[in-house]
């Protein structure tokens, strides 16, 4: 990526609020952001995603899409700021937070002891013959193994080693149960496991380290 591009999507916080290196003391969370249909526009966008990855378009419908989405990155051009005060990654009302690169899972139990969620890989995470991709069930565990370590340190951690074992196929369009929670705790080292299910059927398990990380490290 050039230096260019590189500060489009490093744009300069907007408020100057406390930072510890690479992550911010404070988790700003937020029901607002983006307003009250953000769940419905971010809704579309992963319905958009389905389509595209079982789309076979014609030629010049290829080139009718360019144009409407030239036209919506246009749009969304004008509404840039840092990742700590966009709606995705905060919006803690809505699946994964409102993050759609986050496969979408619900919260329905959090705390120190760990974190319960209800997942649905969609059809854009098909890895093939009708089954999720492993490395969006590796996304799902990090990020909710990540939130165990934060409930459970009341801070932030980085990963350092995440080991899933898929034992069964893991299906799409499905409810599905994710468990992750600590397991030990080491000094900055945070033991986190997981579980996804569906129903009483272990699809996989997580094994993983994640390290606290000292003030002012990135
Ligand atoms: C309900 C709403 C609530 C909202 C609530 C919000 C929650 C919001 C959740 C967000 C959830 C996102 C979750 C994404 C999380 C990422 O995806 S993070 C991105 C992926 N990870 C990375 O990029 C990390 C890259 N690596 C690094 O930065 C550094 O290697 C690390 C991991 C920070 C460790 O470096 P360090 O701090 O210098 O630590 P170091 O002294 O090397 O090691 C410390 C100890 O750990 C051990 N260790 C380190 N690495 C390893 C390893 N790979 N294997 C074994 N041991 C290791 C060392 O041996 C050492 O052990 P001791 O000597 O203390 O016994």
């Amino acid at each position: 990526m050039n230096d260019a591009l590189d500060d489009q999507w490093n744009p300069t916080d907007q408020d100057g609020s406390p930072h510890e290196g690479g992550f911010r003391a404070r988790f700003d969370v937020t029901t607002e952001r983006g307003g009250p249909r953000y769940g419905e526009f971010n809704e579309q966008v992963r319905l958009l995603m389905d389509r595209v990855r079982y789309a076979c378009p014609t030629g010049e419908l290829t080139d009718e899409l360019i144009a409407d989405l030239k036209s919506i990155n246009g749009k969304l051009a004008d509404v840039q700021i840092d990742e700590w005060h966009t709606p995705a990654g905060t919006r803690i009302d809505l699946p994964a937070r409102g993050n759609i690169t986050v496969p979408p899972y619900d919260v329905t139990d959090a705390g120190p002891d760990g974190v319960t969620a209800q997942i649905t890989f969609r059809p854009y995470h098909l890895g093939g013959n009708d089954a999720a991709h492993g490395g969006q069930v590796a996304v799902a565990f990090d990020d909710l193994g990540g939130m165990a370590s934060a409930l459970k340190i009341q801070g932030v951690s980085r990963t350092a080693y995440l080991t899933v074992n898929y034992r069964s196929i893991t299906p799409l369009r499905t409810p599905l149960t994710i468990r992750t929670w600590v397991e030990n705790l080491d000094g900055r080292k945070v033991y986190v496991k997981g579980t996804l299910h569906e129903g009483d059927r272990l699809c996989a398990d997580l094994d993983a380290l994640f390290i606290r990380l000292k003030p002012g490290q990135p």
